[in-house]
């Protein structure tokens, strides 16, 4: 079948990411099955009151016996706990995938305890929030996002066809990349972002001469904006650090040099360099919002907080 369907799908990890796929995939009806194993108990007992799946099972390895699609959903250190709990009762013919925020060190950790007779082809939705757990999920996170896969020289093209139809039924774009290429690209667009968003909200946390009433008082959207960031899953995100070290510290170190240029320019009062960069930017945002990867309403088209009262 290529209509995006399976017989049995079993989803190891069932967070922010994992549950959003099991409410896509039960309103869509594409599967007959739907297996939901995760570690922690707790979180396998609320994954059964939610109904995200029709069996539930703390075994991860009894979880994939026969699934034809196994997605891993969990944060990108576990990678390969989960692939050598797996390795030895997957389906032959099975694709295995999984939604890492970082590829090179998952595809380092999975592959070698991948059997020869099951496709493992690597992936990451790029879709989320910054909440984490089964009830944060929701239907419909994927739509309009691309969904970047990172297959290994031997991938099955008919395999990967298969996995990338069943992204855009759930309604993603879909784009292959070399998994090195993926790691430098979302540690710019995503990692950076992150990393610089804890770094503020911890740095205002410090300060002496602000009292943190003060920056909860008067924060402003630019803070604002970067306190949604910084309340992400620090497990998930202490684990993208570790696992794409090299490319995070590569974006850091230019970040850091154009960083020094702008405090120069400031220190010497340099307006024409600050206005210049200061346009340059705004041009990106004009061509996110004409790629539709958000909206051009003011505030990111949040409602005003007046409006919720
Ligand atoms: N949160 C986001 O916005 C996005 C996250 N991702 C990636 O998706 C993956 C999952 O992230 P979320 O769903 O947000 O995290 P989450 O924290 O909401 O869920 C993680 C799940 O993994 C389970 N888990 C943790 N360690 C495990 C192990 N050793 N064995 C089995 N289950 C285990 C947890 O119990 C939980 O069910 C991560 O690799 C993350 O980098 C990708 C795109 C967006
Ligand atoms: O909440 C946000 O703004 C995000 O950026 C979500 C996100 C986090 C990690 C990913 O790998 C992809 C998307």
């Amino acid at each position: 079948m290529t209509d995006g369907h399976f017989e049995r799908i079993a989803l190891i990890g069932i967070g922010l990411i994992g549950s959003s796929i099991a409410r896509d995939v039960k309103q869509l009806g594409l599967a007959k099955h739907v297996v939901v194993s995760t570690r922690s108990e707790e979180t396998l007992k609320r994954a059964e009151e939610l109904e995200l799946g029709t069996e539930y099972t703390a075994s991860a390895a009894d979880a994939v016996k026969d699934a034809d699609l196994v997605i891993v959903s969990v944060p990108v250190g576990a990678s390969e706990a989960v692939a050598k709990q797996i390795a030895g009762s997957l389906k032959p013919g099975a694709i295995v995938t999984d939604v890492g925020s970082t590829k090179a060190s998952v595809i380092a950790q999975m592959a070698p305890h991948m059997p020869d007779n099951v496709h493992f082809i690597p992936g990451h939705p790029l879709a989320g929030t910054e909440k984490s757990g089964p009830d944060a999920g929701f239907a419909g996170l994927f739509r309009d996002r691309w969904c970047i896969f990172t297959p290994l020289p031997d991938t099955d093209p008919v395999a990967l066809d298969r996995l990338k139809t069943f992204w855009m039924a759930l309604g993603s774009r879909v784009d292959d990349m070399d998994p090195q290429h993926h790691d430098k690209v979302l540690a710019i667009v995503s990692h950076l972002p992150h990393i610089i968003a804890y770094n503020i909200v911890g740095t205002a946390d410090d300060l002496e001469t602000v009292t943190d009433a003060e920056v909860i008082k008067y924060s402003a959207s630019g803070f604002r904006d970067f306190t949604r960031l910084a309340a992400s899953d620090p497990t998930m995100w202490r684990d993208i650090c570790l696992h794409n070290k090299d490319a995070i510290l590569e974006m850091l170190a230019r970040f850091s040099e154009d960083l020094a240029y702008l405090q120069r320019a400031i220190r010497w009062g340099e307006g024409d360099k600050l206005f210049e960069l200061f346009t340059r930017t705004r041009t990106i945002r004009r061509s996110i919002v004409e790629a539709g990867q958000d909206v051009d309403a003011p505030d990111f088209g949040r409602h005003s907080l007046d409006a919720k009262k």
